[in-house]
């Protein structure tokens, strides 16, 4: 196989929690559509290297503070890309478009209405999703689940999975009725772990598939505008999950975890190998906390999910 075209790429963050995207110009490839600054390494160079080269040539901004949010690796019809995205939060100097470009900062949600390249389909969810995923633990009943779900939303939660197998389907409704309040109140998203059919009564954020649920899918089970998760264990249920179009995917488990004994852990080498080969933003799960996030991002993943050290 040809070598890939590696790139570096910025999004760059104000302090109002914008993004800023730029045009690419017409007549260039992929003229026309919005993209995150950066550009091609140069023979010597190192993606970060790269980075501060680009968004200087392009902006006229300093990277003070960078780390990687996203690898994408892509095939155009003409090409393959190694799309390494770093998430820019401390820059010093005022973006322009230094080389004729339209420059716009934007909200996250708006992303989605701006025109990309394809490869930018998972960068996007990258963007949008925060670092951290907390899954519900155990819980005696619904007012124990919702004050703990409380709590956890003003320790700063933002993406909060609802899992309760143990419910039928009437109490787990309920119970996500009420979650979706509370979660909707602090800004937050809520996934349901349950029948995609339930988003017609319960309207939350999105569907997390359970990896029976994933494998046993035909194709996406949720409407465009609703996140689809899936759990994942290795390389087949990665493919299933991309084929299916997941916008994100718990991988699991990195390391043994008292909630799923006797089930054998991936390790960390396993863990990055798997998440290179993904085409969405994978969150670490099992045994981990938030004190695992550099490490995690270090290897390509999007951030920590988990119950024990959330919930
Ligand atoms: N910078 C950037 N490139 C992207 C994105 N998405 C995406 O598919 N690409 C592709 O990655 C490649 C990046 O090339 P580029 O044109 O930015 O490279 P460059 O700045 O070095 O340009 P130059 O060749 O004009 O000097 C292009 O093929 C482009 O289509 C994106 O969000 N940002
Ligand atoms: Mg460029």
């Amino acid at each position: 196989m040809a070598q890939p075209l590696l790139v570096s790429a910025a999004a760059l963050f104000n302090e109002q929690g914008q993004v800023l995207i730029a045009k690419r110009p017409l007549g260039s490839d992929q003229g026309g559509l919005w993209e995150f600054p950066g550009g091609k390494l140069a023979p010597y160079e190192t993606g970060l290297q790269a980075l501060r080269r680009e968004i200087q040539e392009e902006l006229g901004v300093e990277i003070q503070g960078a780390r990687p949010l996203i690898k994408i690796h892509y095939t155009y019809p003409d090409k393959t890309v190694l799309l390494d995205v770093w998430r820019v939060q401390q820059f010093s100097g005022e973006p322009w478009g230094k080389e004729g470009q339209a420059i716009r900062w934007v909200s996250v949600r708006e992303l989605s209405q701006f025109e990309f390249p394809a490869a930018n389909r998972a960068i996007i969810r990258a963007v949008q999703l925060p670092e951290d995923y907390m899954i519900t633990g155990d819980f005696a009943d619904q007012s124990e689940a919702l004050l703990r779900l409380q709590a956890a939303l003003e320790r700063g939660v933002r993406l909060v999975q609802l899992r309760a197998h143990h419910l039928d389907a009437e109490a787990y409704r309920q119970l996500a009725q009420s979650a979706l309040e509370a979660c909707k109140k602090a800004g937050a998203s809520l996934m349901l772990n349950a029948d995609p059919a339930l988003l017609d009564q319960v309207d939350a954020a999105g569907i997390h598939l359970t990896g029976a649920r994933l494998m046993a899918a035909r194709k996406r089970p949720v409407p465009v505008g609703k996140w689809l998760g899936a759990s994942c264990h290795d390389a087949a249920s990665l493919q299933q999950a991309e084929r299916v179009g997941a916008d994100l995917v718990t991988l699991s488990p990195v390391q043994a975890t008292a909630s799923h004994p006797g089930q054998a852990a991936l390790g960390w080498q396993n863990f990055q190998n798997l998440v290179n080969g993904a085409l969405m933003p994978v969150y670490a799960l099992g045994g981990l906390g938030p004190e695992d996030k550099n490490r995690v991002f270090g290897l390509g993943a999007q951030g920590v999910a988990g119950i024990s050290r959330y919930w």
